[in-house]
């Protein structure tokens, strides 16, 4: 049998694919497995702000159609880049061992971020960590920055900032983690949902297809990506807010942090849940009702009525 995963053309997402391809074939030698690499909207787009295009679901939408005609079996995400719901028959089949979750500071010349001086400019398109690093440290300048992780390492080199924030493990994965100066705590910036995890979505009526997937899956990583996913779902986040969760299992018992705060930093609210992992889903839930209570309720009222 042959397995078609669709995957976008950046070089992590590349790799991504090709761990997935590579873990396939270590569970079942007898499978050919075959990358169909895609340009989506979102690495077109690349003038814009993520959030003001249309957010995350540009990088999913073309590889769920690939799926839909035919054209691929399986698409391979980065869990974080995947929205709440998902087209009518396909699913979130599998979700691989998570790996390393925090943000990355990165400059030529400073060590860490409380080294940056006044007025210091950091790149950075995600609302999540604008609103957290203004929250902290409001002496410094924010500036867009997209593009693939290549491409922002390169404007770095290119002087247009002091210092960028990505994620690890984006440079982990392409071999960079050199050039990381800085592992920032999730206290200080508190991770995005599902960051660190790749995601298998595939048609949720192939059976034959989600046995084969079935080795794949880690469900550590499932239960805390569950629980962070109910309450991006629950608060209704799109990519217009600053969102963050980050749960850890230990146990049986999850321990969940939620984050909702406003672009300017200057409101923040953070909540934290613990509970028994068998109800990640309902703890996903709470969490958002108690950063609605905080609150998160007026926040996004707002965000609405502009
Ligand atoms: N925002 C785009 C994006 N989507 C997933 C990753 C990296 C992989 C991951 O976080 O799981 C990145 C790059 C980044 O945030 O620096």
């Amino acid at each position: 049998m042959n397995i078609r995963i669709a995957t976008r053309k950046s070089p992590l997402a590349l790799w991504q694919a090709n761990f997935v391809k590579q873990q396939l074939l270590a569970a079942h030698p007898n499978l050919t497995v075959e990358l169909i690499p895609m340009v989506t909207k979102g690495d077109v787009l690349l003038d814009s702000p993520l959030s003001k295009i249309g957010g995350k679901g540009l990088f999913v939408k073309q590889l769920e159609q690939a799926i839909l005609n035919n054209e691929a079996d399986i698409a391979v995400h980065s869990i974080k880049d995947i929205p709440a719901e998902f087209p009518e028959g396909l699913m979130l089949a599998t979700i691989c061992q998570r790996d390393e979750v925090r943000d990355a500071f990165v400059s030529n010349q400073y060590a860490n971020l409380d080294q940056l001086p006044n007025g210091a400019i950091v790149g950075t398109s995600s609302l999540r960590r604008q609103c957290q690093l203004r929250a902290k440290y409001p002496h410094l300048q924010i500036k867009e920055l997209r593009g693939n992780v290549g491409t922002r390492l390169a404007k770095l080199d290119n002087n247009e900032y002091d210092a960028i924030i990505l994620a690890s493990v984006g440079l982990k994965r392409l071999a960079l983690e050199h050039r990381i100066k800085q592992y920032i705590d999730i206290n200080l910036i508190l991770p995005a949902v599902g960051q660190g995890a790749i995601g298998i979505e595939t048609r949720s009526n192939d059976e034959c297809l989600l046995s084969l997937l079935a080795p794949l899956d880690d469900n550590h990583s499932r239960q805390c990506i569950i629980a962070e996913r109910a309450m991006n779902k629950a608060l209704q986040g799109g990519c217009q807010v600053p969102i963050a969760c980050y749960s850890q299992l230990n146990n049986d018992t999850l321990t969940l942090q939620g984050f909702v705060g406003c672009v300017d930093g200057s409101q923040i609210i953070r909540a934290e849940l613990k509970g028994p992992a068998s109800q990640a889903e309902q703890l996903g839930h709470n969490l958002a009702k108690q950063l609605l209570n905080q609150g998160a309720d007026k926040i996004l009222r707002e965000l609405i009525d502009e």
